[in-house]
């Protein structure tokens, strides 16, 4: 149950939340879509955005330039800078390091969305719009806890760090070396780092993430030369790009959904009894999910199944082809350069140069066997760990008490399929504890035509992230207490 002050703080989050809704609007307006060229200013605007409403609160707000860098077919682009922010510098209190990102994935109405995607629509409780869940909303919510402590004028409990970036959806690009370098400076008093940038495995229990995967992302290209080609006059006589990009995409994954590529499984951790039995404990509603999906039938039956091939099993996507004409219509072409995009989803003890290794000498091979003319080119742009906490670390203790005060039940305790690519990073160099905390629903659709965030969750996100403030003030103050005994005993 909760406290007074958690009550105060509560009844101010209830009070504004029109205002809180109305922020989010101002953000998903701002098409910050980090993966198109031509909206790479949206992106820089999104960051500055953040780091004013971050000024605002009193932070003190670095931006950190990250350079540029080299896209196929593009002069090299300048990369948003990344936001490096922080309030608060008393040295009785813990500090928390809280992650996000601004930038999106692509979105047009075109794409079949019922509403602009960049207009925050309420729909039944729902706010429709692109960056709704992922992650603007997220970010929003922690930044709107920090404003109803200095609203009400109520000393936050913590000392608060953000490191906010603007291309995670394109696999977090300059971050790395910039944690490497900050490790001695920005991260040395940093004892937590929170992310919120996924989703919970129901619509309506909430979860805390402790796993997640990596992902490793592929581009095929098959080129016959410099111009497309009339289907009339060299159909028949050529070996087309887009047969053997068809051909080398269809031999990766068999109809099972299995990688069929050699020695990919090879460093999978193998499946433990005990490791069984958390599955089977879990709560979760396949059919629910299903619905979520929109889609009929799953390749697995069971919910064990299920979440062991999202969560400790690889899995194989192919993505889209560049290249190819996919309007409507038919254009009677034969494409001369086709870029097939695919990745692989990569799990605990998996090595990612191994992996790209495999990937590439497969598909040479099959190439090869077809004894075609072309050029094949395989690179591999983005490249991302998987991640793994523990989750017998204080951080965890306080985040679920928190979610029970807020949400009036003990969360899901859960891996995630998809991949926040600095996680792991996060964790190997600066050995802080990080960790998962979703206010996302499962039915919040990331990267989908239908992307929202219930009001429900984004104001009781709000409430949670305030709760969280206190609850590690109160466990840190413990922790201290017994460290400063044992120092004295
Ligand atoms: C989970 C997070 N909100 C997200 O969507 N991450 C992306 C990051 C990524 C991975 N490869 C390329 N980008 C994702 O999991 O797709
Ligand atoms: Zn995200
Ligand atoms: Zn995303």
């Amino acid at each position: 149950s909760s406290s007074g002050l958690e009550n105060q703080i509560f009844q101010y989050i209830d009070l504004h939340q029109n205002e809180f809704i109305q922020t989010l609007k101002e953000w998903v307006a701002v098409e910050s879509d980090s993966i198109q060229p031509a909206l790479r200013q949206k992106v820089t605007r999104m960051v500055e955005l953040t780091a004013d409403r971050l000024r605002d609160l009193g932070a003190t707000v670095e931006l950190v330039k990250l350079g540029s860098h080299k896209l196929p077919d593009v002069q090299s682009l300048l990369l948003p800078p990344l936001i490096l922010a922080e309030l608060g510098k008393d040295p009785q209190k813990p500090t928390v390091c809280f992650y996000g990102h601004v930038d999106v994935q692509p979105a047009k109405k075109e794409d079949g969305w019922k509403t602009d995607p960049y207009t925050l629509t309420e729909i039944d409780g729902n706010l429709y719009g692109r960056g709704a869940t992922d992650n603007k909303g997220p970010v929003l919510a922690w930044i709107n806890a920090v404003e109803s402590f200095k609203a009400l004028k109520l000393d936050i409990p913590v000392n608060l760090k953000f490191i906010i970036e603007g291309m995670e959806e394109a696999g977090s690009l300059g971050l790395e070396e910039i944690v490497k370098k900050e490790n001695q400076r920005f991260f040395s008093d940093v004892d937590y780092i929170v992310i919120s940038d996924n989703l919970w495995l129901s619509n309506r229990k909430p979860a805390l993430t402790y796993g997640t995967r990596g992902n490793i992302c592929f581009s095929v290209e098959v080129r016959c030369g410099e111009r497309d080609l009339h289907s009339g006059s060299f159909g028949g006589i050529i070996h087309e790009p887009m047969t053997d990009l068809i051909a080398l995409l269809d031999s990766l994954v068999d109809t099972s959904g299995r990688i069929l590529i050699p020695g990919v499984y090879d460093d999978v951790a193998s499946l433990m009894e005990e490791e069984k039995k958390l599955y089977e404990a879990i709560e979760f509603d396949l059919e629910e999910y299903k619905n979520n999906s929109g889609v009929k039938k799953f390749l697995y039956d069971t919910k064990e199944e299920i979440l062991m091939h999202l969560w400790r099993y690889p899995s194989l996507s192919i993505h889209g082809i560049e290249g190819a004409f996919h309007e409507p219509g038919i254009k009677t072409v034969i494409p001369a350069r086709v870029i097939g995009k695919f990745s692989i989803r990569q799990v605990p003890h998996m090595n990612i140069s191994i992996g790209e290794h495999q990937v590439i000498k497969y598909l040479q091979d099959v190439f090869s066997k077809r004894n075609s003319p072309n050029k094949l080119k395989v690179s591999v742009p983005i490249s991302a760990m998987p991640w793994v906490a523990d989750i017998n670390d204080p951080l965890y203790t306080a985040a679920r008490r928190a979610i029970k005060t807020v949400f009036g039940q003990d969360p899901e305790m859960i891996r995630d399929g998809s991949t926040i690519p600095i996680a792991q990073t996060f964790q190997n160099i600066t050995r802080k504890s990080v960790m998962m905390l979703p206010i996302g629903a499962a039915d919040d659709a990331e990267h989908s035509q239908k992307e929202k965030i219930s009001r429900h969750n984004y104001i009781q996100g709000t409430k949670l992230f305030a709760t969280l403030f206190l609850e590690i003030a109160k466990l840190h103050g413990q922790l201290q207490e017994v460290s400063n005994t044992t120092t004295t005993n």
